[in-house]
């Protein structure tokens, strides 16, 4: 009699996510947490005991387990500094969440931790459970952990090698609940921290940016070098600051020429995701915590389109 009365209040707050056995006094609960979040995991372990001690007297036992979600990272990379690749991580995380995917961002740029700013989330600090973290939420619905929320401002300048690859292991290895696809936006160059983190994490693919100048096209093939060489897949590459839409008359100008990128592609035999082009809007959205692609604007076409691409590509691999 107690049995059913429990079943039902178990039940009422978990469905079918919920198993139960007794045997004399003892109640067991299995809990299925597949594709739920940390906090929503806790929240629901909560209220199925609180549901189970209400009617159930004797002693309760309840066990949480979830199937392991495959979850994929995307490199976004460039060889030199400055060139866009924090805003492309940023909007393209965006693209592919409006794309049905379950999307996280990781900051790893540690030299210039940019995504608390342009996702809006600086007032955020992440928590830690056992030493995992916990992302912080954003309101774009893209949940994102960055070397900027670890570290003061100013500090992050002088760590070095192993304490970098250690704090940047941490933030992919953090509780991304049912995230599958993680978005890694690393830091500038091809150094020992980018090899460490390509050869440790083992992104699905890389998305290359480059500005269409000679000397950033030349940085950005030493990028794909370094990917090649770890066996990662190159998904394309993409061109920023290609091309100034003037806000005031609308002509198209090329401060720092054009199709440089989608050459280079071509030479390398990779794909061409496309061209951003040097838009005012794109920088001050950007500053103030309004990623393009979250809008409606004509700012934000450019990083869906590219989305799309990369969305192809994940589905096809
Ligand atoms: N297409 C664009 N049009 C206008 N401004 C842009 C565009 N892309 C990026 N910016 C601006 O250029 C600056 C550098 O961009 P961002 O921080 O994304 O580059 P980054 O390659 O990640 O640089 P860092 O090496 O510092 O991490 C930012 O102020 C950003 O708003």
């Amino acid at each position: 009699m107690k049995q059913d009365v429990t079943i039902e209040h178990v039940r009422a707050v978990a469905g079918d996510r919920a198993t139960l056995r007794f045997e004399g006094d003892r109640a067991g609960i299995v809990l299925d947490a597949t594709g739920l979040s940390a906090r929503e995991r806790d929240a629901l372990e909560a209220a199925v005991r609180a549901a189970a001690s209400a009617s159930w007297p004797g002693e309760l036992r309840v066990v949480v387990t979830a199937e392991r979600t495959q979850r994929r990272l995307i490199a976004v990379a460039s060889g030199k500094g400055g060139v866009g690749k924090s805003t492309l991580a940023a909007n393209l995380a965006i693209g592919l969440k409006a794309r049905g995917r379950r999307v996280g961002l990781v900051d790893a740029d540690i030299y210039g931790p940019s995504q608390p700013r342009l996702m809006a989330a600086e007032d955020q600090r992440p928590t830690a459970k056992d030493k995992v973290l916990d992302p912080v939420p954003t309101p774009f619905g893209v949940p994102m952990l960055s070397m900027g929320q670890l570290v003061a401002p100013g500090r992050a300048l002088a760590w070095r090698g192993p304490m970098v690859a250690g704090a940047l292991t941490q933030l992919v290895e953090a509780d991304w609940g049912a995230t599958d696809t993680l978005v890694l936006d690393l830091p500038p160059g091809t150094g020992d921290v980018q090899l460490t983190m390509v050869q440790k994490h083992k992104p699905a693919g890389a998305v290359i940016v480059s500005t269409p100048q000679d000397l950033a096209l030349i940085d950005a093939t030493r990028a794909i070098d370094l990917f090649d060489k770890a066996g990662i897949p190159i998904i394309g590459i993409v061109e920023n600051m290609a091309g100034y839409i003037c806000p005031h008359c609308g002509e198209v100008s090329d401060p720092f020429g054009t199709g440089g990128a989608q050459a280079t592609a071509e030479r390398l035999g990779l794909p061409f995701l496309g061209r951003v082009p040097l838009a005012i809007g794109i920088r001050t959205a950007s500053d103030a915590g309004q990623p393009p692609a979250a809008g409606n604007g004509a700012d934000g076409a450019a990083f869906h389109a590219i989305a799309g691409l990369v969305d192809d590509w994940l589905t096809a691999h």
